[in-house]
């Protein structure tokens, strides 16, 4: 008899709801993490506290009202780390009161520690105290998420060269700072310290950044951080970072050197795999710490499961926690319908961007017609109110049926409104129902209408003379 049914290592945003949803099916079920990490990456150093960040940023910098009250508009003047500390660490020390909750109330056992193999169904978890303390389980999952990559050459010191987990700890505000990697982490903490006002420079290996999504909403992002002093070097790579007393400074292979107060790395995560003793269990990770698990999560050893960002892409919050419910469902045997296909992205730059279904490039490249509908924001009442003057909403349509194929949005609300797009589109819709239902008003919802009557419009006017 084992101790659990079924056992979790790491209590991120998989780890959670696979505890819960193994629980609500009548399971014993126990979670390993470490105190100070309830919650996983995603409460602690990664989605919250950075998306926590930002509401604070845009709140104290005024930014987002400086098309109604001016330039010189801001809350506060003198923008400390303690003003953007006080509000992440109000959010994370709520949300995992709230997850805590959560597990106690469904019963979910909470063992504080770090986890390894022992075998394939046991583990030693190590609390820390000096001894380790064995617990065996039917069914594991491992959902260990990931941590940032750190290149062997550079010197990091958490202080002047940090990596995206280090940069929430920063003792000041930066008057420079040099992001490394245009992914999403970098784009996103990039637009928040140029909204701070910091001097920030992007060096990215790639000719582009961000190129799953749409061009020109992605033209007019780097338009938007351009005018908040951002600036962008693509194709280009770091060769060195060299520590001085003040200072950092960065030497780019094509020769250029770049000083900055802080170094920030964001060029892409590991899986946390390294302590897990896998071998004990017969599994292995990939060379950057990844599993290998088939479509419903399995690894190839039969009782043990692997969800969230240790599986690899796409690597979100949204999609692990599905990940973990649907695992669980599988190890207890319960039967459940396969994750939706559809899955938004939303990223949190500033202004920020969202979209569903396919881009234009991905039509065009798979020579399937479309046209476009657009809406903006500055022709809505709601848009006016809020001082959006730059958002848009753009519809991809098929002209022969006016089925939406995807959904991009630019500006305030953006990862919000994404979703109307994406049950209409999940649904089969087509743009006859957003054009014949009645949106309130004046919401940025709306857009939604306008962009539909601007796809029909297109498509009848080709319709009348081609046919
Ligand atoms: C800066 C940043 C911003 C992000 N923003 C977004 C966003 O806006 N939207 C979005 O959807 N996603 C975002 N993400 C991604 C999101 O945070 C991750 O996809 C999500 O946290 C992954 O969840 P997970 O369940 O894999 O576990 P994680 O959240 O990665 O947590 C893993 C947990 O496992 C524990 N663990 C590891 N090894 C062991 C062990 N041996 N024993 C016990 N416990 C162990 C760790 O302590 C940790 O608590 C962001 C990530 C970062 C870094
Ligand atoms: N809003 C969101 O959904 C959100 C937000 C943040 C993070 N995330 C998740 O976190 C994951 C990791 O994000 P990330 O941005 O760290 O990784 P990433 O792999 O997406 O981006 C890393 C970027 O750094 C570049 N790069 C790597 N090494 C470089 C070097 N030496 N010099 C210059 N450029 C270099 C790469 O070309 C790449 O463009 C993402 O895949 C995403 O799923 C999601």
């Amino acid at each position: 008899m084992y101790d659990y049914d079924l056992l979790i290592l790491g209590s991120g945003p998989s780890g959670q709801k696979a505890a819960i949803a193994a629980s609500k099916l009548g399971r014993r079920v126990g979670i390993v993490d470490r105190r100070d990490m309830i919650g996983g990456v995603c409460i602690n150093t990664g989605t919250v506290p950075s998306k926590t960040l930002r509401e604070a940023v845009l709140y104290l910098t005024g930014l987002s009202q400086r098309d109604l009250y001016g330039s010189s508009y801001r809350v506060k003047d003198e923008i400390t780390v303690s003003d953007l500390a006080a509000r992440t660490q109000h959010v994370i020390s709520r949300q995992t009161d709230v997850i805590r909750n959560q597990l106690a109330r469904n019963k979910v056992a909470m063992i504080t520690g770090t986890g390894r193999f022992a075998d394939a169904h046991s583990i030693w978890v190590d609390g820390g105290t000096g001894r380790e303390s064995k617990v065996s389980s039917d069914k594991i999952i491992i959902a260990a998420g990931t941590r940032p990559a750190r290149p062997d050459s550079v010197d990091f010191d958490d202080r002047t060269i940090v990596d995206s987990d280090g940069v929430i700890n920063l003792q000041a505000v930066p008057r420079s700072m040099v992001v490394v990697g245009a992914g999403v982490i970098g784009m996103e903490y990039a637009s928040l310290f140029a909204a701070l006002g910091t001097k920030v420079t992007v060096i990215e290996r790639r000719d582009q950044m961000l190129d799953f999504c749409d061009d020109e909403i992605i033209e007019s992002l780097k338009y938007h951080l351009r005018d908040l002093s951002v600036t962008f070097r693509f194709g280009e790579e770091v060769a060195a970072v060299e520590k001085h007393a003040t200072a950092a400074l960065i030497l780019l292979k094509s020769g250029k050197k770049i000083v900055a107060d802080t170094v920030m790395y964001s060029a892409g995560r590991q899986g946390q795999t390294d302590d897990l003793n896998l071998e004990a269990a017969g599994l292995a990770a990939d060379r950057r710490g990844r599993i290998e698990v088939d479509g419903n999560y399995l690894t190839t050893v039969d009782n043990i499961y692997a969800v969230g960002d240790v599986i690899g892409f796409p690597a979100l919050a949204s999609t692990s926690m599905e990940q973990g419910r649907l695992a669980a469902h599988h190890a207890c045997g319960e039967p459940a319908r396969e994750m939706h296909q559809l899955q938004p992205i939303g990223i949190y730059t500033i202004p920020e961007i969202s979209f569903v279904g396919k881009t234009e490039d991905e039509l065009t490249d798979s020579s399937t017609p479309f046209e476009v509908g657009i809406a903006r924001y500055r022709e809505l009442a709601r848009g006016q109110i809020v001082g959006d003057s730059y958002g848009m909403l753009k519809l991809l349509v098929a002209p022969e049926d006016g089925r939406l194929l995807g959904v991009h949005v630019f500006g305030t609300g953006a990862t919000e409104i994404v979703h109307i797009g994406q049950a209409v589109m999940g649904c089969g819709g087509t743009i006859d129902y957003l054009i014949d239902t009645v949106f309130n008003y004046p919401t940025l919802s709306e857009a939604y209408k306008v962009a539909a009557l601007d796809a029909s419009n297109k498509i009848r006017n080709i319709t009348r003379i081609d046919g």
